[in-house]
């Protein structure tokens, strides 16, 4: 499991641990990782020109540590200062390592003006590396920050801790910020690393061990041997009723492929049987591929919405009375009043949230944690919030981050694969928050691994799932 902590939580960890080891043990450790992520990036260090970028604070101060780490390297390392006060301590050993320094025009309010005051950029660097702001940073940057950014354009970025400028804990991001190439973080990962839009800004995240002791987490993301764990697998002694029925009432005249998409989604074999309740020629086109669709009978979970147009509301209310969890998608979400505080899984994307919460799309996606959150606790149930980062949260428990997937899976019908995906996993048993994760999972990984680098269709990712759960670790 990846794990990721709040500020706070993360600043109390580290009391503890400051208070224990030598001064400066915990930054030389921070800062060896570091330089060792810089020195993989840049395949070696003899030679390579390495610009640092200086705030004032610690971040800034493990950016210099690991420049005296590749100026022994070899690496021509030069500093930045950003700040009239930076970590001295650092700055003095930089300079012992023979480091080049450059206080910048701090007071100019539009930034240093690198081609004039401070010379120009005397030749480009291989790597930038940002330690202008960590944990302890407002979101956005200074203006000289934003003007060195400006003079370094296009040369790789590597990020202490958190790209500089983005809201750590929220993963918000409200001004001007850093775009990393690789992120190097201490201790555990923080929120940022894994909520968008944050997460992007900060590319590749690569965690170095500090030895911090940390609590909960307040967001997770499930890796293969964690889904491994939780999926439903048959027992030795199973049959179909045991392993789980997933019924499906999705679909319509005017949509049948929808139907059709959320059957492959639940008949990925991870349900001992799949019923299909709607129209008759709906389903006589689903059993003419799908011969193995029986239709209306007891069942252990129900997926609906996804195509089912002006019939959501009706095949909604149908469901209620089995008192089994629902996977609620699509045009149902309209009408997921009906299922507050029971066990369900709504699958809105952020548009479909918006209409929920009486919010605007766009103010969704700037904020999707927030808002995901706050959908949870309005319905008391599961809410998976789709996206690049498709995000899972349920009342008092850790948020759930999908990192699988690639952006060829935005296609049409790939949220019916998802919905109907989810479905088979509440059937077998899983909690709604777990069959969400799970689901989002498999979904995002089964859509990698039909993709190959190239394009996919909804069917692609069905067709894919078997695969990705047999390649999961025993
Ligand atoms: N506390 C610890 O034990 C450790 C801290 N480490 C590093 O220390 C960092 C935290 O250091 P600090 O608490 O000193 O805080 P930061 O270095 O993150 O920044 C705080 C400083 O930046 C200024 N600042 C805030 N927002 C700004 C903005 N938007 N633009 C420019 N300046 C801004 C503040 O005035 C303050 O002086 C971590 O992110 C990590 O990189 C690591 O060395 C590991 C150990
Ligand atoms: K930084």
């Amino acid at each position: 499991m990846i794990r990721a902590h709040t500020v706070e939580q993360v600043r109390a960890a580290e009391a503890v641990l400051l208070a224990e080891l030598p001064e400066g043990a915990l930054m030389q450790r921070a800062a060896h990782g570091l330089a060792y992520a810089v020195l993989d990036l840049l395949g070696g260090g003899y030679g390579r020109r390495v610009l640092l970028l200086v705030g004032s604070g610690d971040n800034g101060g493990d950016a210099l540590y690991a420049g005296v780490v590749l100026a022994r390297r070899g690496a021509i390392v030069e500093a930045w200062l950003l700040s009239d006060k930076v970590h001295e301590a650092g700055l003095a050993a930089l300079r012992a390592a023979g480091g080049r320094v450059r206080r910048l025009d701090t007071s100019s309010p539009g930034g240093s003006d690198y081609s004039t005051s401070q010379g120009p950029v005397s030749s480009p660097f291989d790597v930038v590396v940002d330690g202008i702001v960590g944990i302890g940073g407002r979101p956005g940057l200074r203006p000289q920050a934003v003007a060195a950014l400006e003079a370094v354009r296009g040369i790789p970025v590597v990020a202490v801790d958190v790209p500089s400028g983005v809201d750590v804990d929220s993963g918000e991001v409200s001004g001007p910020h850093v775009t990393a190439e690789v992120t190097v973080t201490f201790g555990t990962h923080k929120i940022a690393h894994l909520v968008d839009p944050a997460a992007e800004a900060g590319g590749v995240t690569h965690l170095v061990d500090i030895g911090l002791d940390l609590p909960a987490p307040a967001l997770e993301a499930l890796q293969p041997a964690d889904v491994a764990a939780l999926l439903p697998r048959p027992a030795s002694q199973a049959h179909k009723y045991t392993r789980g029925v997933v019924g499906i009432r999705t679909g319509s005249t005017t949509y049948p492929g929808a139907a059709m998409l959320s059957v492959a989604g639940a008949d990925c074999g991870l349900a001992g049987m799949v019923r299909f309740v709607g129209d008759a020629a709906v389903l006589d086109r689903i059993r003419t591929v799908r011969p193995e669709i029986v239709g209306d009978g007891r069942v252990q979970a129900w997926v609906v919405g996804s195509g089912s147009h002006q019939t959501a509301e009706g095949q909604l209310s149908a469901t209620l009375d089995d008192g089994v969890p629902i996977v609620v998608d699509a045009d149902a979400l309209e009408f997921a009043d009906m299922v507050a505080g029971r066990r369900a899984v709504l699958t809105p994307h952020a548009g479909e949230l918006a209409g929920m919460l009486g919010a605007d799309r766009h103010e969704i996606e700037a904020r999707p944690l927030h808002f995901v959150r706050r959908a949870a606790e309005a319905y008391r149930t599961t809410v998976l919030l789709k996206g690049r980062h498709t995000l899972i949260a349920h009342p008092g428990r850790p948020v759930r981050v999908t990192t699988t997937g690639t952006p060829w899976l935005a296609t049409a019908g790939a949220g019916d694969v998802l919905g109907g995906l989810i479905g088979a996993l509440l059937a077998g048993g899983l909690t709604p928050y777990d069959a969400a994760s799970v689901g989002s999972w498999l979904h995002g990984a089964a859509a990698t691994y039909a993709s190959q680098g190239g394009p996919i269709v909804a069917g692609d990712v069905a067709r894919a799932l078997p695969a990705v759960v047999a390649s999961l670790p025993a």
